[in-house]
């Protein structure tokens, strides 16, 4: 059975972060994600996490400054010194919240960067990750996001340039990150692909496209997709990550059969 979490970024988006758990919860969601839950103490996550009676499936390691144009910097060179800090960081969060699973950010790119050198910096970082947190159980995943309409200069946007990282990076807690939207955008071939890469996939998120809202607002044949997903074998969470068209809860009914 499909098991949705709720990515409170962007979801509950008309409540205060801590808020957004405890709607999360009353609307049927077992489970949680997010991009940041930094801007809060980890243990008044936790307590707001656990009085919901909610599982935290995900959350990325430190991203930057988000407004200043951030997405992540695991692949910059100049920025691997803030890289090691950020996982202790993360580590303190997701101990405290029992989370298992942490997206790591490679970050964007400029054009005229040394890309080979901008790669090994990546796989260095991520195996310094990767094995700081194997000790808690934790798995890291890297997110293939589209280049066209979120972010532009990301440093992958492709399944096959982040299956070869994690080929490189050589670790077992280190999966890919299936963004339904993202990759609708950027290859299709979605059904085909997740069965291929089922084996390294650690976490999925959705929305449909265009205009990143809920399944049923355009052309992903989410009342298919969703049960093959299940068929195939694959049994983490599913993070409704998409920007509601009007309100969350008044577009939730496509998630009805899923939520408790
Ligand atoms: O799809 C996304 O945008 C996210 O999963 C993310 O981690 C931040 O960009
Ligand atoms: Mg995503």
């Amino acid at each position: 059975m499909t098991r949705l979490a709720a990515n409170l970024t962007m979801l509950f988006t008309d409540l205060p972060f801590l808020d957004r758990f405890a709607a999360a919860a009353a609307a049927g969601f077992k489970a949680v994600e997010c991009v940041s839950p930094y801007g809060e103490p980890a243990e008044t996550v936790a307590e707001r996490m656990r009085a919901a009676g909610l599982t935290f499936a995900l959350f990325n390691m430190p991203p930057g400054d988000w407004a200043a144009g951030d997405r992540g910097y695991a692949a910059n060179p100049a920025r691997a010194e803030e890289f090691r800090a950020s996982i202790e960081t993360a580590l303190t969060y997701a101990r405290a919240t029992s989370c298992k699973t942490l997206h790591l950010m490679a970050g964007k790119i400029p054009v005229d960067a040394d890309r080979a050198a901008w790669t090994a910096t990546l796989i260095a970082n991520i195996r310094l990750a990767a094995d700081a947190v194997a000790g808690d159980g934790i798995t890291l995943v890297l997110e293939p996001i589209n280049t066209r309409v979120d972010i532009p200069g990301y440093f992958y946007d492709r399944s096959a340039a982040v299956m070869d990282i994690i080929e490189q990076v050589g670790r077992d807690n280190v999966q890919l990150l299936f963004d339904i939207y993202h990759l609708q955008v950027m290859e299709g071939d979605l059904a085909r692909s997740i069965e291929r890469l089922l084996p390294k996939i650690g976490h999925i998120q959705l929305a449909d496209n265009p205009g990143r809202h809920e399944p049923g607002s355009g052309e992903i044949n989410f009342g298919w997709l969703l049960p093959r997903i299940d068929a195939l074998g694959y049994e983490g969470w599913v993070g409704c990550e998409y920007a509601p068209a009007t309100t969350t809860t008044e577009g939730l009914g496509w998630a009805r059969p899923y939520l408790g």
